[in-house]
């Protein structure tokens, strides 16, 4: 695949999609102080050559403006020329593309990823018991108990991107990073939302029933 592949209605189509989503999530103050970022994957791909549009770095997530997104390759490097900087955090959505094949991914930092990700940073991953919202990772057993994996905040993005491999659990699309924020994916920008506001309910159950237990 060439990247001159990308047909300008696709990139269109992309940032609209990440447009509308982040406006979204915007007004629910998931993106604080212009934390987070979001991308979608764009044209044909395989494992070792794809491409996806991702919100440029440092800028009002809650602002809608004529430059907030670009187009990147699986290095994360711009395939456009284009003044504008790829997310800080772009490598660690590369590692994601390149590992689960997905479509879309959503980064958002709220105090309730954040605090579940402390309470269980030492056990590396977050319980959860039987919630009725682990429904909406498409994982139907009654009582499912699912472990929501946590990684380490390095300040090296390469670092934690490195370890995302290892990180990933089939079943559960999504990683924190330890007093950072959620990463959740999904095969689209539909799917990606639902995962989620699943994580991000789970995570206030979570942190609300480690309070109640005690
Ligand atoms: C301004 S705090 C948040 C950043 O350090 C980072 O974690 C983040 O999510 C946003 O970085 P960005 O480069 O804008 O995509
Ligand atoms: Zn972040």
């Amino acid at each position: 695949m060439s990247f001159s592949a990308i047909r300008l209605e696709e990139k269109q189509q992309a940032f609209a999609e990440l447009r509308e989503i982040k406006t979204l999530l915007a007004a629910r103050g998931w993106f604080p102080g212009t934390s987070g970022n979001l991308s979608i994957r764009t044209g044909e791909f395989s494992p070792e050559q794809f491409a996806f549009a991702i919100t440029a770095s440092g800028k009002d997530k809650s602002v809608n403006t004529p430059s907030d997104y670009l187009l990147v390759d699986q290095s994360g490097q711009p395939i456009e020329t284009t003044g504008l900087k790829p997310s800080a955090e772009t490598l660690i959505h590369c590692e994601i593309y390149r590992l689960t094949g997905c479509g879309a991914i959503f980064h958002v930092h709220t105090v309730f990823n954040n605090l579940v990700s402390e309470l269980y940073a030492e056990r590396g991953s977050v319980p959860v018991d039987g919630v009725e919202l682990i429904k909406a990772f498409n994982i139907w057993e009654e009582e499912a108990h699912i472990d929501i994996p946590i990684l380490p905040n390095y300040a090296e993005i390469p670092r934690i991107a490195e370890l995302v491999e290892g990180a990933i659990v089939p079943r559960i699309p999504g990683i924190l990073l330890r007093k950072h924020g959620i990463y959740a994916w999904g095969a689209n920008a539909f799917e990606a939302k639902r995962h989620l506001e699943a994580f991000e309910f789970l995570f206030e159950y979570a942190y609300r029933w480690a309070l109640l237990k005690k």
